[in-house]
């Protein structure tokens, strides 16, 4: 089975994201085994990008810490490679289309699959653009997760599933990442229901707005797993020090788990 998908096979998955190389690549990969100790079930990194369209003022700044830290894909990848035979939970990297250009399409899903990286989330390429990426990251077995939003048609749903593996990231509410702003979404169910009869088997992954415990307890029973980006990098950025930083996520994690 897919490394991705058999996260979900308990149906109370737990991702999250942070933005590699916010503050620091040291930190990073001080967060992924932290994270990785306190049992969440998949890691989403950022590629830090200086105009992220899809995300909210905390992602965003953290790409501008990662920036200015002197943050590359390159060495985003190479840290990723280097320690790769301590990270048993599956990475994702998160980034947009631009980077990934920038840096070789092909170069991109083979340096990746060398680094052990297990899936792949592209925000701003649409399904039917034909970009090699795709090929590539069929060809070196990197699955491709892609989004989809309460307001996809019927028609794109079957496409976008057709072509998604790993899960499918169904974005809870439109808007940027970190707006929580809306509380619970009410056709939240409806939603999921539909975007379930199209994706069949895929796994359901619902992410946006996820501030905390209360709220993961109340809609984990819609989806397969939850993804919680903002409020974690949040709790991290109360930490005064690298220690409490890392004690601040440990125990952020802990209180979402214990309610899915
Ligand atoms: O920050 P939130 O609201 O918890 O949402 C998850 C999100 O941060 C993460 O999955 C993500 C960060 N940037 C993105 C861009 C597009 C889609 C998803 C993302």
């Amino acid at each position: 089975m897919n490394k991705i998908t058999a996260q979900f096979q308990n149906k109370n998955a737990l991702i999250t994201y942070i933005s590699g190389g916010d503050p620091s690549l040291e930190m990073t990969e001080k967060l992924i085994y932290k994270l990785q100790n306190e049992g969440v079930d998949l890691i989403e990194i950022g590629i830090p990008f200086s105009d992220p369209l899809a995300d909210g003022p905390v992602i965003q700044e953290a790409s501008q810490r990662a920036l200015k830290a002197g943050t590359t894909l390159k060495k985003l990848i190479a840290k990723l490679d280097k320690i790769q035979n301590r990270v048993e939970v599956p990475l994702i990297l998160m980034g947009y289309y631009n980077s990934i250009l920038n840096y070789g399409e092909k170069e991109f899903a083979r340096d990746i699959s060398k680094a052990g990286i297990s899936g792949v989330i592209v925000p701003d390429l649409p399904v039917d653009e034909r970009a090699d990426l795709f090929k590539y990251l069929a060809e070196f077995d990197i699955s491709q997760i892609m989004l989809v939003t309460p307001n996809t048609s019927e028609q794109r749903l079957k496409k976008i599933s057709a072509k998604s593996s790993g899960f499918l990231y169904c974005v809870a509410h439109l808007g940027t990442t970190g707006d929580d702003q809306q509380g619970i979404y009410p056709e939240l169910e409806t939603y999921l229901n539909r975007v379930r009869k199209t994706a069949g088997e895929l796994p359901l992954g619902l992410g946006f707005g996820i501030d905390g415990p209360e709220k993961a307890k109340k809609i984990i029973d819609y989806s397969d797993g939850i993804i919680i980006g903002s409020a974690l990098i949040k709790v991290i950025q109360a930490g005064n020090n690298e220690d409490e930083m890392l004690n601040n996520a440990g125990q952020f994690v802990k209180s979402i788990k214990s309610k899915l």
